[in-house]
């Protein structure tokens, strides 16, 4: 069967058609099975194919069946380092297959705000297989097409500018259904299960189940759905989201009661920060540039900090958001996933093991975190122009007297010949003045400054610092030191500006999209291996039960406001200020 590339975007077609017009290349895990479920032009690439026969029929790269001589792929097919094989294209025969994603919660807020828009632009991307379905369950009764009046509303927010946009929305309605039932009941998810097995229709299924729900309901629904047996041929996978647990002890059981319904391959640990597009470029920019690789160490960077706030606070998810706090919310996950993959050493590959094997290396080399180290704070009421804003404790939802924290700063230690003695500081909180997410990097001074006196007292004016700004607006920038024009000597703090929005003018992917099509393909890097969850669980547990069985009570900081001042004294106790150190920006 004669075949040929038909690549996701057409401006990657020349390209990718020279470099693959003979072989596609294979990752190692597919290589003992005999269904090839995920098929990579490039490791890591984001360059997607759609293979089509020569009278044009496509053949999606998750239906496919590799074999040679009708023998599954072994180990003997691979290159020398066993990493990637190269297969003959006419080796590859067509079985037709079918996707199933299943979104369990579907009536819930991340659904509606984040799955379906992120499913819907796979779709108008190209990015999904042809013969996909998408499934809505949650309690909530709804019929399909109440569904996907639902879905809609969430989408045409967002579409406006796409072209086609009604057509493409018109057919990925179509492939949209709904399952009401109890997350709780066999019987529920045995008709979900039948719903499913009408529309694969006998053909090899993928199932992707998404746990878009509160985690004390995750284990009943992986008991009940059976999802370990619940694909016949294909391949079925949970995404899971965050809070994995609420301690190291509670995410144990978590762990252990999934293993009794699934194997670690079938479950993707969300952590969607490393979906990020700033995220993912962290590696790109320290790898592969000379400039910054070398700088990477105690010996060139004073300090590293992680930024998150949000100008909004815990309305509508005060219920949730008490049980947890800023800590476990985005401490224990975003921030610390961020910082491993910012500290790790170089990783032997880009493989989703040999990155996590590196990841959990630098969590196990953190320093515990003292109670000393943390401050911690909680919004209160404000008004501000004529508008009043409520305090974390107005929620109904929220007991009133709650000591749980809205915003933290922690300062981190890794204790390794690379990092020894740098302080990491972390800061999160909602209801503050902006929303924003950034790692900055500062480096040390200039020893033997000649410019010293041109800086006057404040060496820290002279500080470069190297900004990745994940949101809004993204843009990674050098501040560097450079003379004004002039006959004088006057100098300036200018940036070296990697403005996204002017360098790429097009979309950028949400991190939703990046990730599903992840699971999709059985891409693991972005997801949270269990030995890792188990690190930062080690990591952040002590100081929890600390902070909760003391009693500490939060600092209050004005909603709208900087957060707490006591940040900035926990900053000071290691020679660090927050944000831009000309006080720009902070
Ligand atoms: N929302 C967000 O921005 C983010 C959320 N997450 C995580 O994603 C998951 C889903 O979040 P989100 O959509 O906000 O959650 P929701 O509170 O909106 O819950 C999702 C759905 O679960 C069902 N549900 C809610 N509470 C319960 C309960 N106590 N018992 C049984 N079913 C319940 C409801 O559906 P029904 O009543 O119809 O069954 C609801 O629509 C959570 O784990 C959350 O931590 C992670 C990152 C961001
Ligand atoms: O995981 C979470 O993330 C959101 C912030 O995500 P973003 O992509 O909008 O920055 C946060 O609001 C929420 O509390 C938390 O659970």
């Amino acid at each position: 069967m004669a075949t040929h590339f038909s690549p996701c975007s057409s401006s990657i077609k020349h390209e990718t058609q020279q470099l693959f017009s003979r072989f596609i290349f294979i990752s190692r895990k597919c290589c003992f099975s005999s269904w090839v479920s995920q098929i990579q032009p490039r490791t890591h690439s984001r360059k997607r194919f759609q293979l089509k026969s020569s009278n044009g029929y496509p053949l999606n790269a998750v239906s496919l069946h590799a074999s040679l001589d009708g023998k599954p792929l072994t180990k003997e097919h691979f290159g020398p380092q066993g990493k990637e094989a190269s297969i003959p294209l006419a080796e590859f025969e067509k079985i037709e297959s079918t996707l199933s994603i299943t979104v369990v919660g579907a009536s819930g807020d991340l659904a509606k705000k984040k799955i379906f828009p992120a499913l819907f632009a796979l779709f108008y991307e190209d990015c999904l297989p042809e013969d996909f379905s998408v499934f809505g369950y949650a309690r909530t009764k709804l019929t399909d097409e109440e569904l996907r009046n639902m879905i809609s509303q969430t989408l045409t927010c967002r579409i406006d500018k796409k072209e086609n946009c009604e057509d493409k929305m018109d057919q990925f309605l179509k492939r949209c259904f709904y399952q009401s039932g109890q997350y709780n009941s066999e019987e529920h998810f045995a008709e979900l299960d039948s719903k499913l097995k009408e529309k694969e229709a006998g053909k090899l299924s993928n199932r992707l189940f998404y746990l878009s729900i509160p985690p004390n309901i995750f284990v009943d629904v992986v008991r009940c759905a059976s999802l370990r047996a619940s694909s016949a041929n294909g391949w079925t996978r949970v995404i899971v989201e965050k809070p994995f647990g609420r301690d190291a002890e509670s995410s144990g059981d978590l762990t252990r009661s999934f293993k009794k319904y699934l194997t670690e391959d079938q479950i993707f640990r969300i952590d969607h920060y490393l979906g990020k597009e700033l995220v993912e470029n962290l590696s790109v920019l320290r790898f592969s540039n000379l400039v910054f690789e070398p700088l990477w160490s105690r010996n060139y960077i004073r300090n590293v900090q992680f930024i998150f706030s949000e100008d909004f606070g815990t309305e509508g998810r005060g219920g949730y958001f008490d049980n947890y706090g800023i800590i476990r919310d985005i401490m224990q996950n975003h921030l610390l996933q961020i910082l491993a993959l910012f500290a790790m050493e170089t990783p032997v590959s880009l493989d989703a093991e040999d990155i996590r094997n590196e990841k959990v290396k630098v969590l196990r080399s953190m320093k515990p975190l003292l109670l000393e180290d943390v401050i911690v704070g909680q919004y209160k009421g404000h008004s501000k122009g004529g508008k009043s804003y409520p305090a974390y404790t107005d929620d109904p939802t929220v007991p009133k007297g709650s000591l749980t924290p809205t915003f933290a700063a922690a300062a981190l230690f890794i204790n390794n010949a690379r990092w020894d003695g740098v302080p990491f500081l972390m800061k999160a909180g909602k209801a503050l003045h902006t929303k924003r997410a950034e790692i900055r990097v500062q480096f040390r001074h200039v020893p033997g400054n000649l410019f010293k006196r041109n800086f006057g007292t404040d060496l820290d004016k002279a500080t470069n610092e190297l900004v990745l700004r994940v949101q809004p607006d993204e843009a990674i920038y050098l501040r560097i030191n450079n003379k004004v024009p002039g006959l004088g000597m006057r100098l300036d703090r200018s940036d070296l500006n990697l403005l996204y929005r002017a360098r790429y003018p097009r979309e950028i992917p949400d991190a939703y999209e990046r990730l599903l099509l992840d699971a999709i393909e059985g891409e693991r890097r972005l997801f949270i291996r269990s030995d890792e969850l188990d690190a930062a669980w080690a990591l952040f547990t002590p100081l929890l039960r600390d902070l909760e069985e003391k009693k500490i009570v939060p600092e209050l900081y004005p909603y709208g406001s900087r957060g707490p001042v006591g940040a900035h004294y926990l900053a000071a106790k290691y020679n660090v200020r927050w944000g831009d150190l000309s006080g720009e920006d902070s």
